[in-house]
């Protein structure tokens, strides 16, 4: 094995965390011709965001899609050549009902599927309160306390008279924040729906947050970020603590320690609360970081020799109320449809049921479920994978980090990203626009690079 090289005594900038939000901030800081250090904990870049090569597929473990709004992913994947292709949404939709009933449908929802109009009636007042999120300034929208202080359960129980109109929004719940109902403050999602311009851009294929995927997976872009960045980016350096003073910062890895003027600290909530801050941090920010547990969602990829269920005319996509262990599936081909490739979601509830199966009866009850869904041809499984998000000791779980209700009233001022002294916050969690998505967490580093950048300008000028 190489000795890895000895870390500099001093940079003036140093970046944790190669997810898309530490390495945007590097960018960002090497762009402007900053001395910028990126310490990463694994092995390789791109936290929540894993393709795998398996045989001749790609296999997306984390996040995948990319939106049209998007702007900073999109600006990403043509500043370094990475091709993306539409995601196959052609054919009918699956929709099996709590009965276990299958309707077939194209657009939102089933037109006479149980609760539909309730659901689409709930879907426009979600969109319609989002409006007034202030989305610079989340901490000062008008409502913040009253909307901080409901879950989504009680808000749904409150104004939505159907039952099934809820389990179609409970759904969707699951499939875009990967918690329950419960988990989730009626201003969290509220905010969520704004940064990312609505509902539909959130939940939809075409025109939005699902549109499109990368050739080559959606890590492509963070390996050549990685690449730009060269002997800037340091992998298998887990930073342990960070002692922080007036005018400088040291911060401690199990390598060594390296002094620094500023420090952008771009890991996800759960592995900041691992780290030991001297002093501690502000009561808001640890607070903030200590009540926003991630989401449970594990990613389960089935291949098959060929697209199957195109031929039945069907998309590949599907919606399952009930007992299933999934809660939605997505056809995941590559652009050349060479296999065939199902993605199911496991998320929340149906998360901690189904991993209470031993592996063989975990596989089994996916591929059952994906054969009720297309037919006896799901069974003919060549290939199977899965991510289960929550056991990832460095990001502890996805997408997201889902603030626990009150925490935005009580912290969300001092506490969402205010730095800390010399410390700056990046993270999708930190976004204003498409927070919680890649698009987010590359905004995040830009805004944390800013800030770094106007800081050391503004010493250098003191000085
Ligand atoms: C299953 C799944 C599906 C998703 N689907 C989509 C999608 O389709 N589209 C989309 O836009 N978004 C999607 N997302 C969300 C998206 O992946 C994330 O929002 C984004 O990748 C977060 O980036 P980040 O840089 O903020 O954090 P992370 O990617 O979590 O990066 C944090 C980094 O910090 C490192 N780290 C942690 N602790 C330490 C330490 N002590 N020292 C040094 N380094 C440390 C980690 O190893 C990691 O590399 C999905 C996420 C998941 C999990």
């Amino acid at each position: 094995m190489q000795p890895r090289p000895e870390l500099p005594s001093h940079v003036p900038a140093v970046v944790v965390g190669a997810g898309y939000a530490g390495l945007s901030a590097a960018l960002s800081l090497q762009d402007r011709g900053i001395d910028v250090l990126l310490l990463e904990a694994s092995d390789r870049v791109g936290g929540r965001v894993l393709s795998e090569q398996r045989s001749s597929i790609v296999v997306d473990h984390g996040g995948q899609w990319v939106g049209p709004t998007q702007q900073r992913l999109n600006a990403w994947a043509k500043r370094f050549d990475c091709p993306t292709f539409p995601t196959w949404n052609v054919g009918e939709h699956v929709d099996i009902w709590l009965d276990g009933s299958k309707s077939r449908y194209t657009g939102i929802g089933p037109d006479q599927g149980a609760g539909m109009a309730e659901y689409l009636e709930a879907i426009d007042r979600l969109n319609d309160l989002s409006s007034r999120i202030v989305l610079d300034d989340p901490s000062s929208t008008p409502e913040l306390e009253k909307w901080d202080s409901e879950t989504v359960y009680s808000f749904l129980d409150r104004t939505v008279g159907s039952g099934d109109a809820r389990r179609r929004v409970a759904l969707a719940v699951q499939g875009v924040w990967s918690c329950e109902p419960r988990d989730l403050s009626l201003f969290h999602l509220l905010f969520y729906i704004a940064s990312a311009g609505s509902y539909e851009q959130l939940m939809e294929t075409e025109g939005c947050a699902q549109e499109r995927r990368f050739v080559r997976g959606a890590q492509d872009p963070a390996l050549a970020v990685a690449a730009a960045l060269g002997d800037r980016l340091r992998l298998g350096t887990r930073v342990l603590g960070i002692e922080h003073r007036d005018d400088t910062a040291i911060v401690h890895t199990r390598d060594g320690s390296v002094h620094t003027d500023r420090v952008v600290l771009a890991t996800p909530p759960p592995a900041t609360a691992k780290l030991e801050f001297d002093p501690p941090l502000p009561m808001s920010r640890d607070r903030w970081i200590h009540r926003s547990p991630m989401g449970d969602v594990a990613k389960v990829h089935a291949v098959y020799s060929t697209p199957f269920w195109r031929a039945d005319g069907l998309s590949g996509q599907a919606t399952l109320y009930g007992q299933h262990p999934v809660g939605v599936v997505f056809d995941n081909s590559p652009p050349d449809a060479e296999q065939g490739v199902l993605v199911a979601f496991v998320y929340g509830d149906r998360l901690r049921n189904w991993l209470a199966l031993e592996p063989e009866d975990r596989r089994t009850a996916v591929v059952d479920t994906l054969r009720h869904v297309f037919g006896e041809a799901a069974a003919d499984v060549v290939d199977y994978a899965e991510k289960v998000w929550p056991t990832d000791q460095l990001t502890g779980g996805g997408y997201a980090a889902v603030p626990a209700p009150g925490t935005w009233f009580e912290h969300g001022t001092a506490g969402w990203r205010t730095p800390a002294g010399l410390i700056h916050w990046a993270g999708t969690e930190t976004a204003t626009e498409w927070n919680g998505y890649i698009d987010g967490a590359i905004s995040s580093g830009e805004r944390a690079a800013e800030e770094v950048a106007a800081a050391l300008l503004a010493s250098a000028t003191v000085g």
